[in-house]
């Protein structure tokens, strides 16, 4: 369902991208213009303003979701769940050097807003789209920067962007109280569920591996700028467990042939998977444990993230004292689909 053109937004700004592409390590073409006579957002696009008390809501409702990291791979394929699921807000906020000014995400066009202009866009995003919820899957450099402006703007936000100042990110979403916010390094229902085992076994049997070594090795697509934080957050229950592992041991993985060759990536996922075989061998080498969790593309992320939307508006509803949630907390409610 297209629930933008049903509510009538995009329909209604007359917003359309023409032509363009992408350019740098997004590939190369022109730029898309706007069609004649439609406005640029943060500047002075016309948006018609949301029938309030339609979409915003809980349950089965609809829910205003702006997806920011385009055209990254995780905010596209979230912006595709989003969009089948709720309202994508038809803005988001991209790279200084992205090429393009708009995407199309299932029939709805999404204007693009750069670094330089992202605050005035959110101030815009928060009063046309009350209730709106931001999902962040950009660059570990530009997500602090990005929650600081979330918080300003009272915009409850789902962070999955790893490699940023997680702490600093807490600290911006606790000063502004009413505010909410899920962060996490992993949005994957399965994969969450494989790090509150750790987790919990950790806590029941704090040192059960002591003396233990440990190896561990991801693989993710080139691109990717910093050690998985998933392997980071199970690692740190492997250490609780009394393993002594620096995460700067962390094996990684980005070179396409050795995807391939060595960890059996099939082609298709190359520029989209993760990897991760976690290895503890005994003191003596008489015993080995071996834990691994592969995913190729990333629609379970999409769809896990688009469930943390959801649990958000019910805790924003509720109003309790929590502002800031994991991805095991939205798993113990059930709401994971
Ligand atoms: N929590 C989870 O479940 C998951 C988390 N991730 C994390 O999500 C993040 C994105 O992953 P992925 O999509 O693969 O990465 P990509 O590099 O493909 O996409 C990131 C996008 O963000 C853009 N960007 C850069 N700076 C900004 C900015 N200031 N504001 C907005 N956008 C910006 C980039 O533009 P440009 O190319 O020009 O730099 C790029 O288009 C990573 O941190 C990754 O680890 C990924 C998968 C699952
Ligand atoms: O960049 C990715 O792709 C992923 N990032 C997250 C992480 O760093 O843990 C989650 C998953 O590994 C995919």
């Amino acid at each position: 369902m297209n629930v933008v053109d049903e509510v009538g937004f995009v329909n209604g700004s007359g917003l359309a991208a023409v032509g363009g592409g992408r350019h740098g390590r997004h590939g190369c073409c022109d730029r898309p213009r706007l069609e004649a006579g439609t406005k640029g957002f943060g500047r002075s696009m016309t948006v018609r303003a949301p029938r309030l008390g339609v979409r915003m809501s809980m349950g089965d409702e609809l829910i205003y979701i702006m997806v920011n990291g385009m055209p990254g791979g995780m905010a596209l394929e979230t912006a595709e769940a989003v969009a089948r699921r709720h309202t994508l807000v038809p803005v988001g906020l991209t790279g200084a050097d992205v090429g393009v000014t708009s995407m199309e995400i299932e029939g709805n066009s999404v204007e693009l807003v750069r670094p330089d202009e992202r605050d005035q866009a959110l101030k815009e995003v928060k009063e046309k789209y009350p209730g709106v919820v931001a999902i962040d899957f950009t660059h570990p450099t530009a997500v602090n920067g990005n929650v600081e402006l979330y918080a300003k703007y009272g915009i409850d936000s789902i962070i999955g962007t790893t490699g940023g100042d997680e702490e600093a990110m807490r600290e911006a979403v606790m000063r502004s109280s009413g505010v909410y916010s899920v962060i996490a390094p992993n949005m994957g229902k399965q994969i969450v569920a494989f790090q509150a085992m750790m987790k919990s076994i950790s806590t029941e049997f704090p040192g059960c591996l002591s003396g233990y070594t440990m190896n561990v090795v991801e693989s993710h697509q080139s691109t990717k700028a910093d050690t998985s934080g998933t392997a980071k957050a199970v690692i740190n229950s492997f250490n609780d467990m009394g393993v002594d592992f620096p995460v700067d041991h962390v094996e990684k993985v980005r070179t396409e042939a050795e995807q391939l060759d060595r960890m059996g990536v099939p082609m298709k996922y190359l520029k989209g998977h993760a990897y991760h075989t976690y290895t503890l061998t005994s003191p003596d080498g008489t015993v080995t444990l071996e834990f691994k969790h592969n995913v190729r593309g990333r629609l379970v992320y999409a769809e896990g993230t688009v469930d943390a939307a959801e649990f958000l508006v019910e805790k924003r509803a509720l109003g309790g004292d929590q502002q800031i949630f994991n991805m095991i907390d939205i798993l113990r409610s059930g709401k994971m689909q």
